[in-house]
């Protein structure tokens, strides 16, 4: 049994992390942190994990976590993930960092769209958390980390065809929507119910979300050329879900090529991606509560454009549950270990 850690387990992804765990045969969830919950079950905390779970919520400093657990998940925001992970990977701890402090290889970038980096010598250390990509490197890595939602939703849909140089870069246009979970769970006014039931906006128009850098550092290693990329997030009146919508003008290698083939093949061995039939669409009830990442694709023949749609749920496969198929490879567990749930629907 290999014992675990939640540090931030009172946020979405960390209860999302908790109730993975509960079912993991591999593991025990040994403790768990919250500044505002301690001394609180999570149980109580979270009714849903009522006879499911018997952990408590804890307010402990990084030296009093050590002794606890050997492999430690971070779900806090970033730049608080940066003054506990160093700390973690010097006595020994693996580590699943779900923040972005570590998501970027060049600390220039992570400093222009973030704030200075305390840690940067594991920048070039940290695995991109995105197993369909990196499966070798993620299977020896002592910190990984875990992509962004957004940026999980756009590189599974879009890297197939830059690999294989089908798409024009220069051209990419991604809206991406979300449900309101992706913005955590403090209180905002943003959050509110009336501000965000019934209606539906943009968001950070212009270029100005910092998921931006992160598609394009992956969409770049894509394509082995740099890539630029339009990227449009939305909030959805949803609990949970992303649906993404990709934009680009096929090369005329593109317009000749079997796009569908290339999908199958590129993700016939993958069990968490799904290439839906010509004509179907992802939806994200079909991916609710479950690690997939369902992807379709339709061609635009009067503007020789590809629209590709990719659906997740925001802390499924683009938070927690990666991050447990993160861990179960870091561990040499079956990579679906407590994963393979279908999703809920309705
Ligand atoms: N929500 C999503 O869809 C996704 C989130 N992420 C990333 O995962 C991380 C967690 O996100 P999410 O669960 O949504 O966030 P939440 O805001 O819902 O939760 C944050 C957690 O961190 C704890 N925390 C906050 N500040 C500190 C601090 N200074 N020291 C110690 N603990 C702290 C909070 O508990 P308390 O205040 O009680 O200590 C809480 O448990 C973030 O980095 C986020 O950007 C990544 C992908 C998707
Ligand atoms: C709806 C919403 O607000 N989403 C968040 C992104 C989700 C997230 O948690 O981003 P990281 O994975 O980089 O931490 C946002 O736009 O900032």
């Amino acid at each position: 049994m290999l014992d675990v850690g939640i540090i931030g387990a009172s946020g979405y992804t960390g209860v999302e992390l908790a109730r993975i765990l509960a079912v993991h045969p591999e593991v025990r969830l040994t403790v768990a942190t919250s500044r505002q919950y301690a001394g609180r079950k999570m149980a109580e905390v979270f009714p849903s994990l009522a006879k499911r779970l018997d952990v408590l919520c804890e307010n402990l400093t990084v030296d009093e976590l050590l002794p606890r657990a050997d492999f430690f998940f971070a779900a806090v925001p970033h730049k608080t993930a940066m003054d506990i992970v160093p700390k973690l990977l010097a006595a020994g701890k693996k580590v699943v960092d779900l923040s972005a402090d570590y998501r970027l290889h060049d600390q220039r970038v992570y400093e222009e769209w973030y704030q200075p980096h305390s840690s940067p010598e594991f920048l070039a250390e940290a695995v991109y958390g995105l197993p369909e990509l990196y499966r070798d490197q993620i299977r020896t890595a002592r910190l990984v980390a875990n992509p962004g939602c957004y940026p999980t939703s756009v590189i599974l849909a879009l890297t197939p065809l830059l690999r294989e140089d089908l798409i024009e870069p220069g051209t990419l246009v991604i809206d991406s929507k979300s449900g309101t979970s992706g913005a955590g769970r403090s209180a905002s006014v943003a959050n509110l119910y009336c501000e965000v039931a019934d209606s539906f906006r943009a968001y950070k128009v212009g270029g100005k979300h910092r998921h931006t850098p992160e598609i394009e550092q992956e969409l770049s290693l894509a394509a082995g050329a740099p890539v630029r990329v339009t990227f449009t997030p939305h909030l959805l009146p949803i609990s949970r879900g992303i649906l993404s919508t990709s934009y680009a003008t096929l090369t005329p290698r593109g317009a000749k090529a079997d796009i569908f083939a290339l999908y199958e093949a590129a993700y016939k061995d993958e069990p968490f991606v799904r290439v839906l039939a010509p004509g179907e669409q992802p939806a994200t009830h079909n991916v609710r509560a479950s690690n997939c990442c369902d992807i379709a694709f339709a061609l635009d023949h009067r503007t020789g454009r590809i629209i590709v749609t990719s659906a997740i749920d925001n802390i499924g496969k683009g938070a927690s549950g990666q991050a447990v198929q993160n861990m179960n490879l870091m561990q040499g567990f079956a990579e679906g270990t407590a994963l393979m749930g279908p999703a809920c629907f309705p």
